[in-house]
């Protein structure tokens, strides 16, 4: 299931608070991503890998899925979609734009969108500290770049605290996984 929203909304917390919770649930994979980025930046657990390494894992059909923003590749394993062959609720923080792609490759996909107002999304991509003044800058850009379908996608809150974004989003896994 995509998990998506602007960069510094909070998908990161939001799903490892989810993942630490439902940690003895076996119908539940966490993806881990393969990111263009050294590993020693921190924040999610990711894979990094150089621009030319991920050219070659492109080309080795390594990902399901890939997509490029804010300067950085990102990919998604190919385990990610034998897992959900294998029946498994598969959760992955995904671009906005690859919906669609996620759609076509597994039918049964529904979008998880996290939300919080601008002013909230801005200051915590400051403090998060991770990026430069033109990396956030980047970022920001795309804060609006897509209006969610209303009916096509479980929105999830995140401006209030990460303990209730976080139960919103194990309450919502569980479900999809007793279907
Ligand atoms: N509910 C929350 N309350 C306070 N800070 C939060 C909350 N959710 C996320 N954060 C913080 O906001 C920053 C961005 O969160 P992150 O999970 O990296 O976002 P994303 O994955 O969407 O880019 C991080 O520093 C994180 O600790
Ligand atoms: O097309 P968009 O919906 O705007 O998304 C662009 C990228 O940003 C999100 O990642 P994330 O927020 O984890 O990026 P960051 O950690 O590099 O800031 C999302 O998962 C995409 O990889």
């Amino acid at each position: 299931m995509p998990v998506v929203g602007p960069s510094g909304v909070g998908k990161d917390s939001v799903l490892a608070y989810a993942a630490t919770e439902l940690r003895n649930e076996a119908d539940m994979v966490f993806v881990r991503r393969t990111v263009t980025r050294p590993t020693t930046a921190g924040g999610e657990d990711f894979i990094g890998v150089t621009e030319k390494e991920f050219t070659r894992l492109v080309e080795n059909n390594a990902f399901c899925l890939h997509w490029p923003a804010h300067g950085l590749h990102y990919g998604i394993p190919m385990s990610a979609s034998a897992a959900v062959d294998a029946g498994k609720v598969v959760v992955a923080n995904l671009s906005r734009g690859m919906i669609a792609a996620a759609r076509e490759r597994f039918p049964r996909t529904l979008p998880i969108a996290i939300t919080a107002p601008r002013a909230i999304v801005e200051q915590r991509l400051r403090s998060r500290g991770r990026e430069d003044d033109a990396s956030i800058a980047l970022r920001l850009a795309r804060l609006d770049a897509w209006q969610a379908e209303e009916n096509d996608l479980v929105k999830i809150d995140n401006s209030g605290s990460l303990e209730m974004a976080g139960m919103a989003l194990v309450t919502t896994l569980r479900g999809l996984a007793a279907r």
